[in-house]
């Protein structure tokens, strides 16, 4: 009972460019159709899965999406349905149908645990056991609330499962990688029970990753935040005077992260070197890391163009990567996570563990897929020191007024710190040391500080500030 197509691309295309996951805010939809669509579910309820194929600016881009057809649609569901704003809801042979985003809809989700543990076949869609214990089918799905670019849903507290917003040609990073690290027990990476995969039906092309069931640590919490619960009781701390407060022990002042940001550290080691003994290392010569410069150097001249913000602070970026084409020595460069951040760890009570190692969403899969020196990682967590440090000053109001002409300093020292025991620990657990690869360092944080004010830029404009005013700081 699917309304007819017209009319639900019409309300599609209205509603794809609101959603948090859809990576083509940045421009109009040129035009939208629905790739496959495979009926899931039969009934009322129903599910249909579909890959809407949007073209925009020249590209096509791939999304998949769950829609649930209702004829009447409970309260609950109000705030996913799709086309009302663009002129109510759909209509099929004179009867009126809703069309929703399904992944709000435990009825529905059921459908794809069942398919999983069942390792069924429907349509083009693949759902894959991989193997261990028996896939649970009895759970009711919840999606979570974090800022994502997919959509995650929770099966009670045994697993969770993301659904991969935009698709891409191939094995998807995080199940490849995931899949690789459990099989060689790493401890720090949620274990996979299955995986769902699309056909595309030629002769020698790759299946398509749609979606990754792990298990769902429960008792994990995220390292954003914690750290931001650390800033906050750093910042709450009374004011000595002067810039005395700067002396203070950490544990005096209370919310201290440093022994976590230490052990992360290593945690993040052994990682790198799970991820070098499943995919191997090898190096690039002198010519390639010059090229590497080149590029770094030509995002930034993009990026000041689009952001006018950031040109203050050309020279000191442009110089940091001239040193590092400057470079004469040979790379080694092995699989890394690609886009690590605070808000992709978790604390549990076994240690820390890493999520999502898809890389950043705004870079194309052959640039996410790419080798890199592990060091690249390191500089993207440092870069969350910096936003962790400053989040709360930019949200204004959430801290005491009267101590703000202090509070750049306080996080500056904040950052400091934790960045310095997250350096500890990596080198202690066996990682290159941080600090005798300064070159490398500067050239990778810069890097990351340039695509993270395109990425605020386009997604969050209220928080260009945090990007803008950390870069103030360490080119100062
Ligand atoms: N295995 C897991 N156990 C517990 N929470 C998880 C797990 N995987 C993801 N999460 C939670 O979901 C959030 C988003 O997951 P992530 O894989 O980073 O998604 P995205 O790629 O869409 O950003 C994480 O920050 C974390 O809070
Ligand atoms: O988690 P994603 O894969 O979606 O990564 C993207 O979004 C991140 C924000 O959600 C963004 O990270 C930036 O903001 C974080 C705070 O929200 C901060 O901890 C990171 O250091 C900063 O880069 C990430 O860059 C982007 O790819």
């Amino acid at each position: 009972m699917l309304p007819p197509r017209a009319e639900l691309i019409r309300d599609l295309a209205e509603w794809l460019p609101r959603q948090r996951w859809f990576g083509g805010k940045d421009g109009p939809i040129d035009e939208l159709t629905i790739g496959t669509a495979t009926e899931l579910r039969t009934g009322d309820p129903a599910l249909h899965h579909l890959v809407l194929d949007v073209r925009q600016n020249g590209t096509t881009d791939h999304y998949q999406l769950l829609l649930g057809v209702r004829r009447d649609l409970p309260d609950r569901l109000r705030h996913v349905e799709i086309g009302r704003d663009a002129g109510g809801t759909s209509s099929t042979g004179g009867k009126r149908v809703r069309v929703y985003d399904a992944a709000h809809d435990p009825d529905l989700t059921r459908t794809l645990l069942a398919a999983l543990a069942d390792g069924a076949s429907i349509g083009p869609l693949r759902f894959h056991h991989a193997g261990g214990a028996r896939i649970r089918t009895d759970l009711a799905s919840l999606p979570i609330t974090a800022e994502q670019s997919n959509t995650s849903l929770l099966f009670g507290d045994a697993y969770i499962c993301k659904l991969f917003r935009r698709l891409s040609q191939g094995v998807n990073l995080d199940l490849e990688v995931n899949l690789a690290l459990t099989r060689q027990g790493c401890a720090h990476v949620p274990a996979v029970h299955g995986w769902i995969e699309l056909d595309p039906g030629e002769p020698g092309a790759e299946p398509v990753t749609l979606a990754l069931l792990s298990d769902y640590l429960h008792t994990g919490a995220d390292g954003w935040s914690l750290a931001i619960a650390s800033v906050r009781d750093w910042f709450a701390y009374p004011l000595p005077a002067g810039d005395e407060w700067a002396e203070l022990d950490a544990a005096v002042a209370g919310g201290d992260f440093a022994a976590e940001a230490e052990r992360l550290g290593a945690a993040t080691a052994q990682v790198h070197r799970a991820l070098a003994d499943a995919f191997g290392v090898t190096t690039v010569p002198a010519a390639e890391v010059r090229a590497l410069a080149a590029r770094m150097n030509a995002e930034l001249t993009a990026t000041c163009r689009a952001v006018p913000g950031l040109a203050p602070h050309a020279k000191a970026l442009t110089g940091a990567f001239l040193d590092l084409a400057a470079r004469t020595a040979p790379l080694a460069v092995q699989r890394v996570h690609g886009d690590y951040h605070l808000g992709q760890v978790l604390r549990t009570e076994s240690g820390w563990a890493l999520l999502d190692f898809e890389g950043e969403p705004a870079r194309t899969q052959s640039e996410r897929r790419a080798l890199a020196h592990p060091l690249r990682d390191v500089a993207g967590m440092l870069r969350s020191f910096e936003y962790a440090a400053r989040f709360l000053i930019t949200k204004a109001g959430t801290v005491p007024t009267e101590s703000g002409p202090h509070l750049e300093t306080r996080a500056h020292a904040w950052a400091a710190r934790n960045r310095a025991a997250f350096c500890r620990g990596y080198a202690a657990a066996g990682g290159a040391d941080p600090a005798a690869h300064a070159v490398l360092m500067h050239a990778f944080e810069f890097e990351k500080a340039v695509y993270e004010v395109r990425y605020e830029a386009r997604n969050r404009p209220a928080w260009l500030p945090v990007p803008l005013t950390s870069l103030a700081h360490l080119t100062a």
